[in-house]
């Protein structure tokens, strides 16, 4: 049975893939004692003697650990952004190409993707592969969050007595949605831009609410940006001819007038399930590619699981809905 030990089992992405792990009975799950958690020995000691170490743990930690390693046979399943355009590391999005879909399956070294860049790169590289959207395009993007994307430190801060709750006439900078990373300098620009190979970093606007989880990210496309004159319709079926047979990732028909929450766009919907759910917005005059994603499934923890599935030789959808 494959031994799997999660290094910050604590932390949000941590208990969220321990408990999709607890649930298994494939697996033997190991389990650091509590008080020793951030003891580098008792650490180096579950890392080698795991087949698959989760890190859930901040960048520094992320690099200390996988330092600690030295068992050729463990592989590393890194949710942090440390590792994510190493070259000695492999990007764990197999829904990228057949090709890294394998890599991954071979790999002892394991990134998994950030949030908010995972959204991004579903809806953008499909259109980059197929040469409709060249490499030189000046690409924005927004992106809405719940709150967990931040963390332990970020949700204590939402989650603090009474810092949601809301009286009619009353203002509270808490309430209202967020934009950051203003000096736009997000961190998961690296990873955007190299995985769907684009020659410019992006412009990135990630905006919080006040919600615990679910995301979408959503990028602008003006008809002189493309190779073609090619119209939303278009742009859905090279997306859905991309993710053809895909488990997870599903392109939803495109609608000249979308039947949404109430008009508006939930980006709650694939929360609790590791789904992605991609829809092309406009008219053949703008266009907009939208992704939808819970930021704590496919945007860490359920990615993480099914890349261990995979790096695994395991079905990738053993553990996830
Ligand atoms: N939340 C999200 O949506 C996503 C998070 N990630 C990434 O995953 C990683 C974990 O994030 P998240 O779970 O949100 O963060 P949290 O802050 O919720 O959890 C981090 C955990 O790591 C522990 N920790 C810190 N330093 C050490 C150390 N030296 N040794 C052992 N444990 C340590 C913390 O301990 P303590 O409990 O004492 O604070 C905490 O339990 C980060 O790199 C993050 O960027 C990736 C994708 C999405
Ligand atoms: C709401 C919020 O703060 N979200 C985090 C991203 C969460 C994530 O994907 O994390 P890592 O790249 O660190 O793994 C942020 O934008 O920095």
């Amino acid at each position: 049975m494959f031994k799997v030990f999660v290094d910050g089992e604590a932390g949000t992405t941590g208990l969220q893939i321990f408990e999709r792990l607890a649930k298994r009975n494939d697996l033997e799950i190991l389990k650091i004692n509590p008080e020793l958690r951030k003891d580098v020995n008792e650490r180096q000691k579950m890392i080698n003697e795991s087949d698959v170490t989760f890190l859930c743990l901040p960048d520094a930690a992320s690099m200390e650990s996988a330092a600690l390693c030295t068992n050729p046979n463990t592989r590393i399943i890194d949710a942090s952004t440390a590792h994510r355009v190493n070259p000695a590391w492999t990007y764990g999005m197999p829904e990228l190409s057949a090709e890294q879909r394998e890599a991954i399956s071979k790999s002892k070294r394991i990134a998994n993707p950030g949030c908010h860049a995972s959204g991004f790169i579903l809806g953008v590289h499909p259109l980059v592969a197929s040469g409709i959207l060249p490499k030189s395009a000046n690409l924005a993007a927004y992106s809405i969050t719940g709150y967990s994307g931040g963390g332990k430190k970020l949700i204590a801060e939402y989650e603090a007595e009474d810092a949601l709750s809301h009286k009619a006439g009353e203002s509270k900078a808490i309430m209202a949605p967020a934009p950051y990373a203003l000096a736009l300098a997000h961190k998961h620009l690296p990873e955007m831009k190299k995985y769907c190979g684009l020659e410019n970093v992006p412009f990135f606007n990630p905006v919080l609410g006040p919600y615990y989880k679910g995301m979408a990210v959503t990028v602008a496309i003006f008809p002189n940006m493309l190779s073609k004159k090619v119209g939303p319709q278009d742009l859905t079926e090279i997306l859905a001819k991309h993710y053809e047979g895909s488990k997870f990732v599903k392109v939803l028909p495109y609608e000249a007038a979308p039947v949404l929450f109430n008009g508006r766009l939930d980006p709650t919907v694939c929360n609790d399930t590791n789904n992605a759910r991609i829809q092309v917005f406009g008219n053949e005059n703008i266009m907009q590619v939208t992704t939808i994603i819970d930021n704590l499934g496919k945007g860490a923890s359920g990615a993480a699981i099914q890349n261990m599935n995979i790096a695994l030789g395991l079905d990738e959808t053993i553990g996830l809905v």
